[in-house]
């Protein structure tokens, strides 16, 4: 019988009591030796699992998780280098360092334990000293490499809010023009590979200089707060995205939506705009703030840009402003919200009367 470890003659070692007890999975086939081992590490005040084969040294590395593995090479049926083999492969982005024993000293042997994912190779006899110092070595890689893990982890989420950061207005909330601008080029990928159409809007304010003039800006701020507000409220669905688009101008990206449902859903944002009743005081069109959009659809094919879409949803908005404001063109259909809903021109208009909002 090979002894596995020898002791030390100042018995030093014995007395450097690791810093933080460890879980330590010894497997050796040859009871006496593992049970010698064990004694040690007990001492030196580890957890120790033992394994005669390695069928129940895999089954206790499954269970317990334990931070080092102390393998025997030589065994009966699979050896360590099997062993380790499997280890590592369940491991699954983890990292238990794993300390051969042998008592063969070649250096193929070495080079051979350290291939099979073995990170350090000690021959026998060991003594105790040896011993514990390489597994306070290992514990103190197991502790950088924790740090690192968390460092990562630490700098993942930091990017992400950075990335949120950098795409959030700070007015109002909503995505802001480089979110919007990565948000649209997404969307028409996506409504290209999946041959669905794409709704672009681009929203308004009527009349907003006035409203500054009249009111200051920081009542123009608190408006384009509420106006926001809306145009959150009108994206229903996980993928609809409201972007501020620049000034008083905001985006709506609406992924899967026809043109009749787009027309819908300007009448919708009409509405919960007209329910807020938010006053314009310098408003020729209505004495609620309004607005007015541009709207294009389309089912992208290999020419659709977004900068195309842009262009097609401010033409839109274009004709909105001078078709009288407070109300939204769709581009593709060439009629507005007013003329599509069948009920005469001034339909939608905010006016006292049934329509109109409460006065404020
Ligand atoms: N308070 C406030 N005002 C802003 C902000 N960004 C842009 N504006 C103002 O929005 C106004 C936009 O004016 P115009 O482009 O002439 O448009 P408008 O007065 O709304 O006229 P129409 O669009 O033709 O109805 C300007 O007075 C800008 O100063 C902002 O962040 N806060």
């Amino acid at each position: 019988m090979t002894l596995t470890v020898l002791p030390d003659q100042a018995n030093s070692a014995d007395a450097d009591v690791a810093h933080r007890p460890m879980t330590v999975l010894v497997v050796d086939d040859q009871d006496a030796a593992r049970v010698a081992l064990a004694a040690v590490l007990d001492r030196a005040g580890h957890r120790v699992l033992e394994a005669h084969n390695a069928s129940w040294a895999m089954e206790l590395f499954i269970r317990h998780r334990p931070d080092v593995v102390l393998l025997d090479v030589e065994m009966p049926g699979y050896n360590g280098y099997w062993l380790a083999r499997q280890l590592r492969a369940v491991e699954n982005g983890g990292w238990t360092p794993i300390l051969f024993l042998s008592v063969h000293a070649g250096d193929q042997d070495l080079w051979q334990g350290i291939e099979a994912g073995g990170d350090d190779y000690l021959v026998k006899p060991v003594r105790t000293a040896v011993l514990l110092a390489k597994l306070r070595a290992m514990q103190r890689l197991m502790e950088m490499r924790q740090r690192l893990v968390s460092m990562s982890e630490e700098l993942r989420e930091a990017n992400a809010q950075l990335m949120d950061l950098s795409e959030t207005d700070a007015l109002t909330g909503l995505v802001n023009r480089r979110g919007f601008n990565r948000r649209l080029h997404q969307a028409l990928l996506q409504a290209r590979r999946d041959a669905r159409p794409l709704t672009l809007f681009l929203c308004d304010i009527d009349h907003f200089k006035a409203y500054n003039d009249e009111v200051g800006h920081v009542e123009g701020d608190a408006c384009l707060r509420q106006v926001a507000q809306v145009l959150q409220a009108a994206c229903q669905r996980p993928l609809d995205c409201a972007a501020r688009y620049g000034g008083e101008e905001f985006a709506l990206i609406l992924p899967d939506t026809p043109k009749s449902g787009a027309m819908t859903l300007a009448r919708t944002l009409a509405h919960l705009l007209q329910q807020r009743a938010l006053p314009h005081p310098a408003s020729s069109v209505s004495p609620w703030l309004t607005l007015s959009g541009g709207i294009t659809t389309c089912v992208p094919d290999g020419t659709s840009t977004a900068e195309s879409l842009v262009l097609r949803a401010d033409e839109a908005l274009y004709v909105a402003k001078t078709r009288g404001r407070n109300r939204f063109f769709s581009f593709e259909m060439q009629v507005d919200t007013l003329e599509s809903r069948g009920a005469g021109p001034r339909a939608g208009v905010p006016r006292p009367g049934a329509d109109a909002p409460p006065q404020p």
